[in-house]
């Protein structure tokens, strides 16, 4: 029985490689972010692959939107089993003092209301049907700045949190929540940071690596591993082979420290 997935800020980056390979390994797809334009291109790359999908633009913001989109996606592929919530907003880097409140709000609204507004809307249904992911692209900035803004770390904190008081909470439902860090990707997002310039190639990851770790995730073998922040170089079967006894102990360990632009 194919199962239906919810890409958001899926026109672009990160997002658009998550729906296509979703739609691949034979997902039907709903896909929403605010550029119809975008989301048309993404749809006709999956269609021409033979994949199902379903556009429902939308601002990941507005609660009516987020409501809208799955009302439309589940009525068009069937009720969401799996969510990823994928877009995101970082401002550019500056000095606290100068950052504008609007943007800095703007950035925390994305990257937290945005996520909670589609898990709100789409969790009700997992938790009745016992089943269904939800995997929030978080990042290692969220642990420990280095680089980004202060508003983007404080949002992937508040994101971790989340995830994390989610996942507690519907212990036991069927239904499991992660956090995925797709490490440093060259996208719209890292386009208006030069000073990434100088990285080596060697730091950057290819937006394809997370849709990979996303497939892993939603195949439900790594179910025991809810609220945990999953980086891609994590080893997902040693991970799971770790836990032993308190589930809630382990998932409030630290996460790894960020260093640079780890993986
Ligand atoms: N690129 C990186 O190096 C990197 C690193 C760590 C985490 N991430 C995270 O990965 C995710 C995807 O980022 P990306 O690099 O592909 O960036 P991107 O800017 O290319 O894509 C972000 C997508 O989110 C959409 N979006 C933004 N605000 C929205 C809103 N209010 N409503 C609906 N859609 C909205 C955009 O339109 C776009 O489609 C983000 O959550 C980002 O924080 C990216």
């Amino acid at each position: 029985m194919p199962k239906t997935a919810l890409v958001t800020g899926a026109g672009r980056g990160i997002g658009r490689a998550i729906a296509i390979r979703l739609a691949a390994e034979g997902f039907r797809v709903g896909i929403t972010a605010r550029s119809t334009e975008q989301l048309k291109e993404v749809a006709a790359t999956i269609e021409a692959a033979g994949g199902v999908v379903a556009v429902a633009p939308g601002d990941a913001t507005v609660a009516e939107n987020v409501a809208e989109v799955e009302r439309t996606v589940s009525a068009a592929l069937g009720p969401i089993d799996l969510l990823v919530n994928n877009a995101g907003y970082a401002s550019a880097p500056m000095p606290f003092i100068e950052v504008d409140p609007a943007d800095w709000w703007r950035v925390v609204e994305t990257n937290v209301l945005g996520p909670m507004l589609f898990t709100h809307a789409v969790l009700p249904s997992m938790l009745k049907r016992g089943s269904g992911h939800i995997i929030n692209i978080n990042s290692m900035m969220g642990s420990k700045l280095s680089g980004a803004s202060v508003a983007y770390g404080v949002s992937k904190a508040g994101l971790m949190r989340f995830t994390d008081a989610i996942a507690e909470e519907v212990t036991g439902t069927g239904v499991a929540l992660f956090d995925l860090s797709p490490g440093l990707v060259r996208t719209g997002m890292t386009a208006n940071r030069p000073d990434l310039d100088a990285l080596p190639e060697a730091a950057w990851s290819k937006p394809e690596a997370t849709a990979e770790k996303v497939i892993e995730l939603a195949s439900g073998d790594y179910d025991a591993l809810t609220g945990r922040f999953i980086k891609l170089s994590d080893d997902l079967g040693e991970l799971a082979g770790q836990i032993d006894g308190d589930m809630r102990l382990l998932r409030m360990q630290p996460v790894p420290d960020a260093g640079s632009v780890a993986k």
